[in-house]
C-alpha cells in the first residue's frame, strides 16, 4: 500500500472553518486521528475519500495527487476503502453477498470471501449469515472485509468501534488492527477514545479545532506532550501553575521534581498516577485536598480533589482497596518527575 500525503487542507462549512490548514503523513501502518467531538476529524475522512471537496490544499496517495493541484479525481477511482461507525451492511445481503459487493464480478467467488473471513477472523460458516444475525462487533469485522476485498491503497476507518459495548470494542479492536496488519495497510482511524488510539496505532495525530496539535507514536504522544494541551487531552494530566527553581518545582502539591530542569514561571503536567492519596494523619503529605468525586472502575478509582483557596481540581488514581469517601479530608503527595511547559505557552 502507498503513503498518504495530506497538505495545507483548509475546509468552512459557511462562516465556520473547520479545517485549519491541516498536514499529515500517513505511512503504512495504523494511523489514528484522536480529537473529541467536533473537532473535524470526520470532515478529514470525507476530504480524504473524496465525498467532500477542500477550500484549499491537496491530498496525495504515493505520487498521484487525488485532490488539489488542479484535479479531483472522484471517490470511485481512489482505490479508498472506507469503514462507517456503523449501519454499514446492507441488510437485504447476506455476509458472501456484502463482503463481495465491491469486487468486479469475476472475482466474487468463495475463495476470496473465504480468505476475507479468514483475515478478520470469522468462521467460514458466517458466510451464509444476514447483518441481524451477526453482533454488533461481528458486523464491523464484515465492514473492513468488504472495504479490504477489494485491495484499496489506504483504507480509512471513522470510529468504527463506538457502537460497541467496552469489552467488544477491545476485542474488534484489536482483530480489525491484526487484520490491517497483516495486508500490510495504509489506514487511518479516527477516534475520541485515547486507549484505542495508543493501543491500536503507530502513529497518533491529535486534533483541535481543525488542526493537528502533535503527531507522534503512541509513547512519545504520552511521554513527550507538545504542549499542555495535549497532556490535558492525552494521559488526562491536571495543569498547575508553579514556580520552577532548577530540577524542582514549587506548587499547590508542594515541591515536586520536574522532568527537565526550568527557571520561573511553569506549568506543571500532573497524571492521576502520579498523585499519592492518603488519609489525613497517615504521614500527611505537602498538600491537603477534600474528595469531591469518587469514579469507581473495580480496578482501580479515580478521585478527584478540590485543593487549595482557589479549589484547583486534583485527579489521582487509586487501587479498588484505596479509595476515600467523597467530602472527606485526604493528604496528596506527587510521585515521580513531572513535566512542566514554560508558563504561556500556547495549548
Ligand atoms: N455539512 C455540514 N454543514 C455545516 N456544518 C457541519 C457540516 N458537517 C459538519 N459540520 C460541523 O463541522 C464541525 C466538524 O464536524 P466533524 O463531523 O468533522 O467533526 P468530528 O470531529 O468528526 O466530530 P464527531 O467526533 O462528533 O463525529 C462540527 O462543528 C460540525 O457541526
Amino acid at each position: 500500500m502507498s503513503e498518504l500525503k495530506v497538505t495545507g487542507l483548509t475546509k468552512s462549512y459557511g462562516a465556520t472553518r473547520v479545517l485549519n490548514g491541516v498536514d499529515l503523513t500517513v505511512p503504512v501502518g495504523i494511523t489514528s486521528v484522536l480529537g473529541s467531538s467536533g473537532c473535524g476529524k470526520t470532515t478529514l475522512l470525507r476530504i480524504i475519500a473524496g465525498f467532500l471537496d477542500p477550500d484549499a490544499g491537496s491530498v496525495r496517495l504515493g505520487t498521484r495527487a487525488l485532490v488539489g493541484e488542479g484535479r479531483t479525481v472522484p471517490a470511485h477511482e481512489r482505490h479508498i476503502g472506507y469503514v462507517p461507525q456503523e449501519g454499514a451492511l446492507f441488510p437485504h445481503l447476506d455476509v458472501r453477498a456484502n463482503i463481495a459487493f465491491g469486487l468486479p464480478r469475476r472475482e466474487r467467488k468463495n475463495s476470496k470471501v473465504g480468505e476475507m473471513l479468514e483475515l478478520v477472523e470469522l468462521p467460514s460458516s458466517a458466510a451464509r449469515r444476514f447483518p441481524h444475525e451477526l453482533s454488533g462487533g461481528q458486523q464491523q469485522r464484515v465492514a473492513l472485509a468488504r472495504a479490504l476485498a477489494s485491495d484499496p491503497a489506504v483504507v480509512l476507518l471513522d470510529e468504527p468501534f463506538s457502537s460497541l459495548d467496552a469489552s467488544l470494542r477491545e476485542d474488534t479492536g484489536r482483530a480489525v488492527a491484526r487484520a490491517l496488519r497483516a495486508r500490510n495497510a495504509t489506514a487511518l482511524l479516527v477516534t475520541h477514545d485515547q486507549g484505542e488510539a495508543l493501543s491500536l496505532a503507530d502513529q497518533v495525530a491529535v486534533m483541535a479545532a481543525g488542526r493537528f496539535l502533535q503527531v507522534a507514536s503512541p509513547d512519545e504522544l504520552y511521554l513527550s506532550p507538545a504542549t499542555p494541551g495535549v497532556a490535558a487531552f492525552v494521559g488526562n494530566a491536571v495543569l498547575i501553575q508553579a514556580d520552577a527553581t532548577g530540577d524542582t518545582a514549587t506548587s499547590s502539591l508542594g515541591v515536586v521534581r520536574l522532568r527537565t530542569p526550568a527557571t520561573g514561571p511553569v506549568l506543571l503536567a500532573i497524571r492521576p498516577e502520579q498523585v499519592q492519596v492518603r488519609p489525613i494523619g497517615d504521614a500527611t503529605g505537602p498538600a491537603v485536598g477534600r474528595v469531591v468525586e469518587v469514579s469507581y472502575f473495580g480496578h482501580d478509582a479515580t478521585v478527584r480533589t478540590s485543593v487549595g483557596d482557589h479549589g484547583a481540581v486534583v485527579t489521582a488514581r487509586v487501587t479498588a482497596d484505596g479509595v476515600p469517601v467523597v467530602g472527606s479530608r485526604v493528604s496528596l503527595t506527587v510521585s515521580g518527575a513531572v513535566i512542566a511547559f514554560p508558563a504561556g505557552q500556547a495549548t
